[in-house]
């Protein structure tokens, strides 16, 4: 069913998260929610932020308060993006068309995934507000180079290069459903592309190991990117701090947090849990975004209070697409930034500027 109003009764991410499961096949809703493995890191993720406490600084004054930021040469209005999401049409029969007239409305930030279920073209057609491109490095270096450039004409103003997921993670829940595309439903901007031939492996090979490999993305292919495109490139997927120096070190513009919102290896720490140390090894010289786990606006104060500049969401933006597409994107990001602004307030920060560790309470 698609509503073209907001159904009743949605007041927050996890009312959006229940009413969604109605609203979907359970395979699509099976590869939506699932995580990698025993899903440890993508619980950890959400629960991580409940342990953080927060402290009041009371009778403030508000005068020009605000959520505005400047990221990569953009002004946005609040720092809530719209994280990479492969195949949007599996939620919504509008696809990526319905979440960015959403993004368009409301001026969030989006992220359009390489394995966009309409073209990158035709998405960026219907933006009034700048899209950025996240880039999947295809074992076909000419044809990475090509969807590059096209993303470049259509006027993308950034890449964000994902660098966790070189191979898929163990996603057993996926599996158990046996997740496949239906028909009609493809990654529309890979049409054409060669794909190396499948070495069939004998019991004694590993699959993995012989020949899968030899393509997957290096650092040298951030070099090589940065030859073929002027566009920033803002890398996804950080989530150790020796990574940090050597992405900083290429000369990226961007570092996202990220662990692929548990989606890739399992029992890896969650993202808040590792913002302190990367933001103190960043030290200011590029932005830091963080996604996996934000659920409240309680949760985005905390990740720029420990560092972000800004916050990326995925399943909560899904959950809303296919309850009530474009119409329920817009309302999820008013609920969380309804909730930033209310911790905001309480905590006493007039700006975003303003947010820093003091409003964490220290046992
Ligand atoms: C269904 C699904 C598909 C995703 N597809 C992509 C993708 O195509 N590219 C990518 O970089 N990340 C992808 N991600 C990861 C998200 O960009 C993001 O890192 C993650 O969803 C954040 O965690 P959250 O869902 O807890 O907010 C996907 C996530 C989900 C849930
Ligand atoms: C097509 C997939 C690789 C998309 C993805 O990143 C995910 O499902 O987490």
């Amino acid at each position: 069913m698609v509503y073209s109003i907001v159904p009743p009764q949605l007041f927050s991410v996890e009312d959006y998260e229940k009413s969604s499961v109605k609203h979907m096949d359970h395979t699509a809703w099976s590869y939506l929610v699932g995580g990698s493995a025993d899903e440890i890191t993508a619980d950890k993720n959400k629960c991580a932020f409940d342990e953080i406490q927060l402290q009041t600084q009371v009778l403030r004054d508000f005068a020009g308060a605000n959520t505005r930021l400047n990221l990569l040469g953009s002004t946005l209005p609040f720092p809530i993006l719209l994280a990479p999401v492969a195949w949007h049409k599996l939620f919504h029969p509008d696809g990526e068309l319905a979440t960015v007239q959403a993004a368009s409305a409301i001026g969030a930030g989006m992220v359009v995934s390489t394995q966009s279920s309409v073209l990158l073209e035709d998405v960026a057609e219907n933006a009034t507000k700048p899209l950025w491109f996240q880039l999947y490095i295809q074992p076909d270096r000419m044809f990475t180079a090509e969807l590059v450039k096209r993303a470049e004409q259509a006027g993308y103003k950034a890449l964000v290069l994902t660098i966790d997921a070189p191979i898929s993670g163990v996603r057993n829940r996926e599996q158990r459903v046996n997740f496949h595309l239906p028909q009609g439903i493809s990654s529309v901007n890979l049409a054409g592309m060669k794909r190396p031939a499948v070495h069939n492996a004998s019991l004694l090979e590993s699959p993995l190991f012989s020949g899968q490999l030899e393509s997957i993305p290096t650092w040298q292919d951030i070099e090589w990117l940065k030859s073929i495109t002027s566009l920033p490139i803002i890398v996804k997927g950080i989530t150790s701090v020796a990574d940090v120096e050597q992405a900083i070190t290429l000369g990226v513009n961007g570092l996202i947090v990220s662990n692929h919102g548990g989606r890739v290896l399992d029992t890896l720490p969650s993202t808040i849990e590792l913002l302190p140390g990367i933001a103190e090894q960043v030290a200011g010289r590029v932005p830091i975004l963080l996604d996996s786990g934000i659920r409240r606006g309680t949760d985005i104060l905390k990740a720029l209070a420990l560092g972000a500049s800004a916050v990326m969401i995925g399943r909560p933006y899904i959950y809303a697409l296919s309850v009530a597409g474009a119409v329920g994107v817009v309302h999820l990001l008013n609920i969380l930034r309804a909730e930033l602004e209310a911790a905001m307030v309480l905590t006493g920060c007039r700006t975003l500027y303003e947010i820093d560790r003091s409003l964490l309470w220290k046992s």
